[in-house]
């Protein structure tokens, strides 16, 4: 059951060939055998999961299934689930049970999806390799000695383990994308407002958004169907008409122009990636495409741009978390102050508190404009790059990450270097554009992806692309060997 597709899964459960209750026994059973080598799960939340599945069958008997209904999934835990811990990967929220749904996971409920638990991610989203996490490093399925990626890495390393067959992830600069293209999936970061943050634990607000991580680029449309929407308790949600994001996948290639940025084929670039890479390129160009080089020229500073605004804003919205409202409280506090500072200085971990303090200098009085200021104004440039180039290419195409995974603890101790996984991730999140990250091969038996990068709007184009290449290559249906 486990190496399906979630149609495949569908079509099951439509024939009765196994009910809810079985599926989500079996991935029950798959999360408590294997999940001790990932660490992948934070919370299991198996009688509700039990529940949500005979709910389901009895829609399946009534004929009122959608298309996810009885599937089970796992979501990150910087979702709010209500009565359910919600942690976020820190131990400032270790106590923390949301009296809310997050409106994601309202809309997975109706539609009938079954919730098995919430996955290990890196503190308050804060990473490249979910080595920050509270809860300890989650290791990749592919390879237990290399990261699964972050922040989204638990959803990563469960899925690509077929502990589940679908889950939820959240993307500020390459959350999502980096995680996928390191543990062989399909990861979608939508366009900026497509996906409701409500009761999302908020990192750098105007860079979070929300997406699918699949196994194919179909089953990823299928979940943004579920996900996308208006949202009025959403102040950045967009107010457009719903649309179907599969229904473009058959389309053919023909005539696709694809640009390729080449700052991001340069220095830095493993040679290996780069050349997996060229035989992907390949594959799209007998489907039709044409491919031609394209320049962003102010690449080089988004990086730097993104450290600036991402710590900014999370100094803000990290403000919330003061020892006094909800989670974590120091022991014998003497009087307020002391409150805030041991509260604060005990709950959160050490990247946390490097970006607190970053973003705190950097929005400070006689600072503001030097960096702040600054990095909005970059990131209005990088903005430009994109729109400049979409005049003359449909998509643009990248490596998702630099190199394949690394192995852990190889970069814990150096921030900037860690910072760099992300080069080819964060430009999108500052523009606010498309990007989704597909299965591209192996090099040296560790996964790598393939971005796919897309002018506002254009998921349903961009999943036809992934779709229509993953026609022609079977990546994606490799099985890590120690979890068949
Ligand atoms: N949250 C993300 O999208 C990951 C990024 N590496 C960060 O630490 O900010």
């Amino acid at each position: 059951m486990h190496d399906l597709t979630l149609t495949e899964l569908s079509n099951a459960l439509q024939q009765r060939k196994f009910s809810s209750v079985e599926l989500t026994r079996h991935f029950l059973e798959r999360i408590k055998r294997y999940d001790g080598q990932l660490n992948s799960v934070i919370t299991l939340t198996e009688e509700l999961a039990l529940q949500q599945a005979q709910l389901a069958d009895s829609r399946l008997q009534q004929g009122t299934a959608d298309a996810l209904t009885g599937i089970p999934i796992l979501h990150k835990d910087i979702f709010c689930t209500k009565g359910i811990k919600t942690t976020c990967g820190s131990k400032m929220l270790d106590n923390f049970i949301a009296p809310y749904n997050a409106t994601v996971i309202d809309k997975f409920e109706s539609a009938g999806a079954v919730m098995l638990g919430k996955t290990n991610m890196d503190e308050f989203a804060m990473g490249s390799s979910n080595e920050t996490s509270y809860y300890g490093a989650v290791k990749n399925p592919w390879d237990i000695q290399a990261v699964p990626g972050g922040s989204s890495g638990g959803s990563a390393a469960a899925l690509a383990a077929r502990l589940a067959p679908m889950a939820t992830g959240t993307d500020t600069g390459g959350s999502i994308r980096q995680p996928a293209a390191l543990c062989n999936l399909v990861g979608l970061k939508p366009t900026y407002g497509t996906v409701s943050r409500y009761g999302i634990i908020a990192y750098a607000s105007s860079l979070d958004q929300a997406g699918p991580m699949t196994h194919t680029a179909e089953d990823a449309g299928l979940l943004l169907n579920a996900m996308a929407g208006f949202d009025g308790k959403d102040s950045t949600s967009l107010e457009r008409p719903p649309e179907d994001y599969t229904r473009h996948l058959q389309d053919s290639l023909k005539g696709l122009r694809i640009g390729l940025p080449q700052q991001y084929f340069g220095d830095g670039l493993n040679a290996d990636v780069a050349q997996q890479l060229e035989t992907a390129i390949a594959v799209l160009k007998q489907l039709g495409a044409t491919v031609k080089t394209v320049d962003l020229p102010n690449s080089h500073l988004s990086v730097p741009a993104y450290y600036i605004i991402a710590p900014a804003e999370c100094s803000s919205n990290l403000s919330r978390f003061d020892g006094v409202r909800f989670g974590y409280r120091c022991e014998n506090a003497v009087d307020l102050m002391d409150l805030y500072k041991r509260s604060r200085g005990e709950g959160f971990g050490a990247e946390v508190k490097r970006r607190i303090m970053i973003g705190t200098y950097a929005l400070s009085a006689g600072y503001y404009d030097a960096y702040y200021l600054k990095a909005q104004q970059i990131r209005r440039l990088i903005s430009n790059d994109f729109k400049q180039a979409f005049q003359e290419v449909d998509v643009l195409l990248s490596p998702t990450s630099p190199t394949p995974a690394f192995n852990i603890g190889e970069k814990v101790d150096d921030p900037v270097t860690m910072y760099l996984s992300d080069i080819y991730t964060i430009a999108i999140n500052l523009a606010g554009i498309p990007a989704l990250s597909i299965p591209a091969g192996f090099v040296q038996n560790r996964p790598i992806g393939l971005q796919l990068i897309g002018n506002y709007f254009s998921e349903s184009r961009l999943l036809n692309i992934a779709h229509q290449y993953q026609q022609q290559t079977n990546w994606h249906q490799q099985i890590p060997s120690a979890f068949t």
